[in-house]
């Protein structure tokens, strides 16, 4: 199916990802994925079938061994290092599971963070609005170790939404937290891109936080096996069980 180039966000073109050494390890083999504007998509499979590998080379954190990425219309392979910086601080969103804040820093300096090492004059509009997405306003002068982990998840998701990034790339942002505060957060990412159409790619092991999603990806042995529309956290949670059972075939629905 063709596509118009403008609606996708991150292009993985026959991504291969193989770690060295003396047991060269496939982290990824041949995998081909567009991720849409405007749309939520979680990456899922058993531990070790490469989805922290994929999230990282389409980042940009990690450079694959074969194939090509592309954030909109920028190829990542022909970029040096330092603009490969410079993309990542000015058009991608990053939110981890350890939250990823600087401790010595406030609230309000840690959301600005992005916005000052790229030197750029915060939207103050815009800040307001996502400080008041995040619910963070009376705890702007805290410090992160004086927040619980779910507002120290909220200010790394507002540090992500601020300089309005093309795409937030996000590595089981709920991990860490527990259920009723994974559903929180779980619902400002969405109404990020429900309410400001942002690009959400996750990671996750989690059916429930997969079922935010628009589509759902499982990977295993480094391979795509799913891809599902709004599948629900039944049916993702059945896909996962089954595919502890079965041989891994490539299967698109639609
Ligand atoms: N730096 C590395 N050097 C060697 N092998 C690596 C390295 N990073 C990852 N791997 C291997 O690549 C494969 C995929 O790892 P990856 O972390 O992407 O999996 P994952 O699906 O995210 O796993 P998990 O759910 O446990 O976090 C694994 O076999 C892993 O051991």
């Amino acid at each position: 199916m063709s596509v118009p180039s403008a609606a996708v966000a991150v292009d993985v073109e026959r991504v291969g990802k193989t770690y060295g050494g003396d047991q060269p390890v496939v982290a990824l083999a041949d995998v081909d994925v567009r991720f849409f504007r405007g749309t939520a998509t979680a990456v899922m499979g058993p531990s070790g079938s490469g989805k922290s590998t994929l999230l990282h080379c389409a980042a940009g954190l990690d450079r694959p061994t074969s194939g090509r990425v592309r954030i909109g219309a920028t190829d990542l392979s022909s970029l040096t290092e330092r603009k490969l910086t410079e993309l990542r601080r000015d058009r991608i969103g990053f939110v981890f599971q350890a939250f990823n804040l600087v401790g010595a820093l406030t609230v309000e300096q840690n959301i600005l963070l992005p916005a000052r090492l790229s030197g750029r004059r915060p939207d103050r509009a815009w800040l307001a609005e996502v400080i008041d997405r995040v619910g963070l306003g009376p705890r702007l002068r805290h410090r992160p170790a004086e927040l619980s982990g779910g507002q120290q998840q909220r200010v790394a998701m507002a540090r992500a939404l601020v300089t309005r990034p093309e795409v937030i790339f996000c590595d089981e942002p709920t991990g860490a937290l527990d259920t009723h505060t994974a559903a929180e957060v779980l619902a400002l990412l969405r109404s990020a891109v429900d309410d400001t159409g942002q690009t959400v790619v996750m990671v996750t092991h989690d059916p429930v936080a997969a079922s935010y999603a628009d589509r759902v990806l499982v990977l295993a042995d480094g391979r795509l096996v799913r891809d599902m529309p709004q599948p629900g956290a039944e049916r993702i949670a059945e896909q996962l069980a089954h595919l502890g059972r079965r041989p891994h075939l490539a299967h698109r629905e639609g």
